[in-house]
């Protein structure tokens, strides 16, 4: 079975039933507790809250380094400031808004190379900009990290996520290339419960509001800043970071493959598919799990990603962008067509790529994925 996303149906008093919707199949329900229907929506006002605060500060760290020189434009230290802050921001909302609830975070950065001798100015730096991002945001009073504070708030980060119960899953710079260019990366958090995503948000700093299809270029509405955010059965919104009003997003309903463009990953991938499909349209070229967001809105149709062989991908890399689509009525799959399992631990274990679309075009994307593997096989 092809189940692609949960769908909560509201039920009988004391019972809890999560549907596993299948974009193929009919439903069927599984029983998970005898408790009451889950809504998550206390986690999922914490989750847009953690994100978009964490924004600030990235949005702040990325002015400073394209005003700065070239050279410091080739030092890492300004993303690894930016890493750590955007992570330590993440777990003190989360922390804050939800002080009831059992806490694991699953996330890519740790405190290690900020505790060795030699970063101490580093880690001051990190401090003040994550005290003056919540003195800005005013909601936590006049409450001040200190730099232990901070180091533990990264190290909240260290769960090893897993089947059972809840973790949340952080990105907190995803497409560090495109931060330091001063193009697309995001803040990517999804929560998992019992495995499976339940909600995830996208923090989107740079993407313009306005469709990056194509014909953006000619696009009179430059204005940027985007936050994407999905709760499974509830679909998929898009709200400017701005905090105007969000608004209901769909994948396209393009059907002829000719016309669905590509979001072309910077890394190494497998371009034989398009040439299968006949593709006309021209790719859309981003960083990050924007290509998530963009994709869920309509921007474009496609997205392959399949890295070098051996590259193993991580949960936090996918899990929030994976929701985000599947709630606007697209398909996250393997190359077999199977749904990702983030029950696995911190890396997805997949045997091959990720394959995101639409319902309409996945079973001829599917095809000439397999045709196209199967001749890079033989032809080995
Ligand atoms: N060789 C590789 N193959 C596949 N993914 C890779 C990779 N090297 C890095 N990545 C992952 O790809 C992410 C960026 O994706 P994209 O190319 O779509 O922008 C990186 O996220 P970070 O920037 O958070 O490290 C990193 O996790
Ligand atoms: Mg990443």
């Amino acid at each position: 079975m092809n189940v692609n996303c949960l769908r909560i149906v509201p039920s009988q008093p004391q019972v809890k039933f999560i549907s596993l919707f299948s974009r193929t199949h009919n439903y069927s329900l599984l029983k998970l507790s005898s408790s009451v229907v889950m809504s998550y929506d206390k986690e999922f006002a914490a989750a847009k809250k953690a994100a978009s605060i964490a924004a600030r500060l990235c949005q702040k760290v990325q002015k400073a380094l394209l005003q700065s020189d070239v050279q410091s434009k080739l030092d890492r230290s300004p993303v690894t400031v930016a890493d750590y802050g955007s992570q330590a921001l993440v777990s003190f909302v989360l922390e804050r808004e939800l002080p009831s609830e059992p806490f694991s975070i699953v996330a890519e950065e740790d405190s290690k190379d900020l505790r060795k001798d030699g970063a101490q100015d580093t880690l001051q730096r990190i401090t003040d900009l994550v005290n003056d991002t919540i003195s800005i945001d005013g909601s936590y009073g006049s409450i001040t990290l200190s730099t232990e504070d901070v180091l533990k708030a990264i190290d909240s980060g260290k769960s090893e996520g897993g089947s059972h119960g809840r973790h949340w899953v952080l990105d907190p710079i995803d497409g560090t290339k495109g931060f330091v260019r001063g193009d697309q990366y995001a803040i990517a958090l999804a929560l998992l419960d019992e495995g499976k995503v339940v909600l995830g948000v996208l923090s989107c700093p740079n993407l313009p509001l306005a469709s990056i299809s194509s014909d953006y270029q000619h696009s009179a509405d430059k204005e940027v800043g985007c936050l994407f955010f999905a709760k499974i059965g509830a679909g998929t919104y898009m709200q400017p970071l701005n905090g105007s009003s969000p608004v209901k997003v769909q994948v396209t309903a393009i059907e002829n493959s000719e016309e669905a463009s590509f979001f072309d990953p910077l890394i190494r991938n497998l371009d034989f598919p398009k040439q299968k499909l006949g593709v006309k349209a021209p790719p859309v070229r981003i960083d990050s799990q924007a290509k998530y967001g963009a994709l869920s809105r309509g921007d474009g149709a496609i997205y392959l990603r399949f890295p070098h062989k051996g590259y193993r991908e991580k949960i936090w890399d996918h899990a929030a962008g994976c929701i985000v689509v599947t709630e606007a009525g697209g398909v996250v799959s393997d190359a077999s067509g199977n749904p990702l399992d983030f029950s696995k631990g911190k890396y997805l274990d997949l045997d091959i790529g990720i394959i995101v679309t639409n319902q309409k075009l996945m079973p001829a994307l599917l095809k000439a994925v397999k045709e196209s593997l199967e001749e890079k096989a033989s032809s080995l």
